[in-house]
């Protein structure tokens, strides 16, 4: 297994905010990993150069490179790299049928336009990757009529469609309800299992499914710890890292946190 990311001294911008100042951080290939952090951590912006939505400022001593390359084109990365963001939920066409929103993976864009050719191959791929998802009886659908859970799984099978090795996802169970969460986390850990690489940007960290075997910890924009589950998500360092007392508990695998019984000092009694 090689390197899936090689991040080193990248500085980047978001309009004036300086959100990474030499930031490096590496991440092997075969390695599930959730970067966890607070709202304004950097998180969303370290998702973005990973998919190359975002750059950083030029410096000779810096670089981004994905699975050891610093260039790609993003339809070459994406047989590699399948990408299920917040962001792409929010931007797809509500008009999209739910097949084109799966064949639309081949060629990483929203929706299918009439100059895009697809093989029967790719047809019968598609099929066969709603179909393990559960959502191939809504293929014919529009995507605006789904439910937020129905949308993230043609999402999902999206980015699965090309077979890529690596996963990245974006707060993945943000909207879902209970019973949707626990399936797609499970859905999670079953790909997992199947031997894909999952990488995932969080603030919960419920999110965390079993099967991640690192965790990174991000606030302002460094790495405020990096370990497994075990050793970061610790009742000490997640209060740290959310400047709050906090509670954690595992049952097997899984992960939640509580308020710690004490009332951060300074808060008003009700
Ligand atoms: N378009 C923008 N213009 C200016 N500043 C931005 C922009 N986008 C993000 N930022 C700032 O960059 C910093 C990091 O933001 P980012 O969205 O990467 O954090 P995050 O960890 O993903 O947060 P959240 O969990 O709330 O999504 C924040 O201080 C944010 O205010």
């Amino acid at each position: 297994m090689g390197s899936l990311l090689d991040i080193r001294n990248v500085t980047v911008f978001r309009g004036r905010t300086r959100v990474f100042d030499r930031f490096s951080l590496q991440i092997e290939e075969g390695c599930s990993t959730a970067v966890l952090g607070p709202n304004g951590a950097g998180k969303s912006t370290l998702m973005k150069l990973v998919s190359g939505e975002l750059h950083p400022v030029f410096s000779p001593d810096s670089h981004i490179r994905v699975f050891g390359r610093e260039r790609w084109n993003v339809r070459e990365l994406r047989s590699r790299l399948g990408v299920v963001s917040h962001d792409l939920q929010h931007d797809y066409l509500s008009c999209a049928r739910g097949m084109n929103v799966v064949l639309s993976g081949f060629y990483s864009s929203i929706d299918t336009w009439r100059n895009q050719v697809f093989s029967e191959t790719e047809y019968r791929k598609a099929e066969e990757v709603m179909e393990s998802l559960g959502i191939r009886s809504l293929k014919n659908r529009e995507f605006g009529s789904m439910s937020t859970g129905e949308q993230r799984r043609f999402l999902l099978a999206r980015a699965l469609v090309t077979d890529p090795g690596t996963l990245l996802f974006d707060e993945p169970t943000s909207g879902l309800d209970l019973k949707a969460s626990f399936l797609y986390l499970e859905q999670l850990g079953a790909l997992m299992r199947c031997g894909k690489t999952v990488l995932l940007v969080t603030h919960h960290v419920h999110e965390i499914p079993p099967g991640i075997r690192r965790v990174v910890m991000l606030r302002n924009g460094l790495v405020f710890a990096d370990g497994t589950p075990e050793e970061t998500l610790t009742s000490s360092l997640l209060s740290a890292l959310y400047d709050y007392p906090l509670h954690a508990l595992s049952l097997s695998g899984s992960f939640q946190v509580f308020p710690a019984s004490g009332r951060p000092e300074g808060e008003n009694a009700w």
